[in-house]
This record gives structure tokens, sequence and C-alpha cells, in this order.
């Protein structure tokens, strides 16, 4: 069988774009998208984004599965890729710029704007342990400036979710942070029961962080959407940042703004259509 993809990123964090737009399943299985994601057996991605009909009047459904094949609730590049790829599908006979996604972390809205970028309604952030999830405060209280032992050190973090986990420590040089040997040790960490997301942030001014991200079931990222909110919302929780900030990430910047009016993120960000193919499964 020849899957049809389209390859997208949003800076640098990338994805294989399926159009599953006729079946209510995901035309992969996980395993298959392992396969795919691989980047020297397969077509190489972060992830496998499906484009499913919508579900409760949402125009969509949008389900992801990492590359190590676990399905997260969210993905904040990958949205804004799948919009981009919604607009390609539906060309002519598209009625509007924004769509109503249905997710595995609720109703997201992405808005394709004028200038080719990509503005996402990321709703409201999760702040209690028992919503991360998290056992390392009480499930009712918020998990900021808690310490936790990893790799032989003590970490200040603060816990948030975009509907996925990410676990949130604020350092001197991010560049100096030895991602490849503690990553998977946040991640795998007993604290975390469905594992987590960690960011690593550089406070350079108020409205200017740095970011490096060991994701869950993908690792070392260019960029993480999600994570980024989170970041700036564990930033505002700390008295770090503004509500508006410019997150840098080593594939590019992204904007986020913790709404004061309403509580939800909004995220603004690109999202590049690269190739099309077929591959053989
Ligand atoms: N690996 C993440 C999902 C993708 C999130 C990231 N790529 C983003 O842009 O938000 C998780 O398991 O929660």
């Amino acid at each position: 069988m020849a899957i049809e993809f389209t390859k997208y990123h949003g800076l640098g964090n990338d994805f294989i774009l399926i159009d599953n737009r006729s079946s209510s399943q995901p035309v992969i299985t996980p395993e298959q998208a392992v396969q795919l994601c691989d980047r020297h057996f397969g077509i190489g991605a972060d992830g496998v984004i499906f484009a499913l009909p919508g579900k409760n009047g949402t125009d969509y459904t949008m389900r992801i599965f990492n590359s190590d094949g676990s399905e997260p609730e969210m993905c904040g590049n990958g949205i804004r890729c799948l919009a981009a790829f919604l607009a390609e599908l539906e060309s002519e006979s598209r009625q509007s710029n924004q769509y109503r996604i249905h997710t595995l972390a609720g109703v997201i809205t992405p808005e394709l704007m004028t200038d080719g970028q990509v503005k996402v309604d990321m709703g409201i952030p999760r702040l209690l342990a028992g919503e991360i999830p998290t056992s390392l405060c009480p499930a009712d209280q918020k998990v900021i400036n808690q310490p936790l032992e990893v790799a032989g050190k003590t970490w200040d973090v603060t816990c948030v979710s975009m509907g996925n986990p990410h676990c949130i420590t604020f350092v001197e040089d991010v560049v100096a942070i030895p991602l490849d040997n503690i990553g998977s040790q946040f991640e795998y960490h007993p604290v975390f029961p469905q594992r987590t997301n960690t960011e690593f942030i550089q406070v350079i001014r108020p409205d200017y962080l740095k970011m490096r991200v060991w994701e869950r079931g993908a690792g070392i990222t260019l960029a993480c959407g999600t994570g980024a909110c989170a970041s700036l919302v564990a930033g505002v929780l700390t008295g770090r940042c503004d509500r508006t900030a410019t997150i840098e990430l080593p594939g590019g910047c992204l904007q986020i703004t913790w709404s004061e009016v309403d509580q939800r993120i909004y995220m603004t960000g690109p999202a590049k259509q690269v190739f099309q193919g077929k591959y053989g499964i």
C-alpha cells in the first residue's frame, strides 16, 4: 500500500501530514508511524499528523503520533502545519481562514494570517498537579518552583499542561545543558505518570526567552509549540517574564501571549511545506 503524504515543518519541528478526511480512523498504525518517522529507513520526522473529519461541530479532527509511536494530546507546531495543509487541500473551495479543530486537548483554533504566519488560540493552560499530571504536589495544588532530583542535581521546576504535560526549569545558560543525557531522565521520571516534555529556559529579557526542549516521545527537537506556551506561563507564574514574549528556539522564534482578558494562550509562528511524496508500507 502506498501512503501519500506532505512534509511540513514549524521552525524545524517536522511532520508527515496525511489527508485522512475519508475515514474516522488513522490510515496507519503507531508502529507504522515509527517507520515513517525514521530519518534513515523512512521519510524522517518528529511525528505523523492526520487530518480527520470533524467531531461535535468542529471542521476537522487532528490526531498525531510521536516518532516513538505514542499519541500526545496536542502539538502546537503541528497544528499550524495542519492549518496550512488544510488550506492547500481545500484550495478554491476554502471558505475561511480559521479552522476549529477537535483535539485530545479540546477545540483548538488556528487562523491563517495574511503574512503567511499562523495564529493559534491554544486554549487555557492547566496548572494543577492533577491536570499535568504529576505527583510532585497534591492534585489540587499548582506546581511552581518545586524541587526535582534529576541526574544527581536538584532542579527548580514549574509544571504546566497545554493538554500535554510540560516540566519547565529556568537556567543561566541553555546552551550548557547536557540535553542528550538528562532529557530522558526528566521524561521518564516517576513523578510524571504520562511522562513529560521538558523545557530549559534562559530569560534574556522579560519579553524574550531562549528555550531548548526534550520532547516526550520525540527527544530533542528544534522547536516545541506547546512547550513555548507552557514556558511563557511558567515565566509569568514565577515572576520572570511578561505575559507577551518572544520565545527563541533552535529552529526560530514564536510569539506567545497569555491573555489577561480571557486567560487563553495565543501563539503565532510559521508553517512551511517542504515536499510531497508516496511511501510504500
Ligand atoms: N511530543 C509532544 C507532542 C508534540 C508537541 C510539540 N511538537 C509541539 O509543537 O507542541 C508530546 O508528546 O506531548
